[in-house]
């Protein structure tokens, strides 16, 4: 299965946390399993994207939260107009972003997002994720985001849905 990032045009892969252009990034990649109406994404953070000594750095955490939003919020909207991500690769940015840290997350093991869309409506979409680290949910966090259209962030371009 194709990660939804995959799809994202050249011009919308340059992004720290997702982008697949950006060599210095995260490069998350996230899989939509639309018989569940969930999104995965699985990510190792380094040594280096520590906090205290033994676990994660909030900041990332987020930013992981932030792109698997974005992400779910693409698969989930294809899924619910009935549109393919090939033909129609559908992008979305970050209006709002609310991190719940319930739980320290220990550093080393790998972590999982899980995501659902808890409404898709217009171009918007909110998106709920769960963040487990060894089966122990350790972070909660809440989206919403907004589809783009061509030419979103180009000099003098209003934002565009699509
Ligand atoms: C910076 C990106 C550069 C370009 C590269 C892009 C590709 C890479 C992307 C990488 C991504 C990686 C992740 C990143 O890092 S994305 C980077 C961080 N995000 C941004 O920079 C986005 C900046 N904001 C905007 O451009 C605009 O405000 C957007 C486009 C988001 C909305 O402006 P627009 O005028 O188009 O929309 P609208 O006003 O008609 O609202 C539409 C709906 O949304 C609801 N709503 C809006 N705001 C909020 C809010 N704060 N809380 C709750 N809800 C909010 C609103 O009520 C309405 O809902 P409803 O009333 O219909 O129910």
């Amino acid at each position: 299965m194709k990660a939804v990032q995959l799809y994202y045009p050249p011009e919308w892969a340059h992004c720290y946390g997702c982008g697949y252009l950006n060599a210095q990034g995260l490069r998350i990649e996230t899989h939509w399993h639309p018989e569940r109406g969930e999104s995965e994404t699985r990510f190792t953070p380094k040594p280096y994207h520590t906090a205290i000594p033994g676990f994660v750095y909030g900041g990332l955490l987020a930013s992981l939260v932030d792109c698997h939003s974005t992400a779910t919020a693409a698969a989930a909207k294809a899924q619910a107009e009935g549109l393919s991500l090939e033909a129609h690769p559908l992008r979305f940015v970050t209006a709002s972003l609310k991190v719940d840290y319930l739980k320290p997350t220990p550093l080393g093991p790998e972590l999982l997002l899980v995501g659902r869309a808890r409404e898709v409506k217009g171009k918007k979409v909110v998106v709920e994720t769960e963040l487990f680290a060894e089966g122990v949910l350790t972070v909660r966090g809440e989206a919403v985001l907004v589809q783009i259209g061509e030419g979103f962030g180009r000099s003098g371009s209003a934002p565009g849905g699509g």
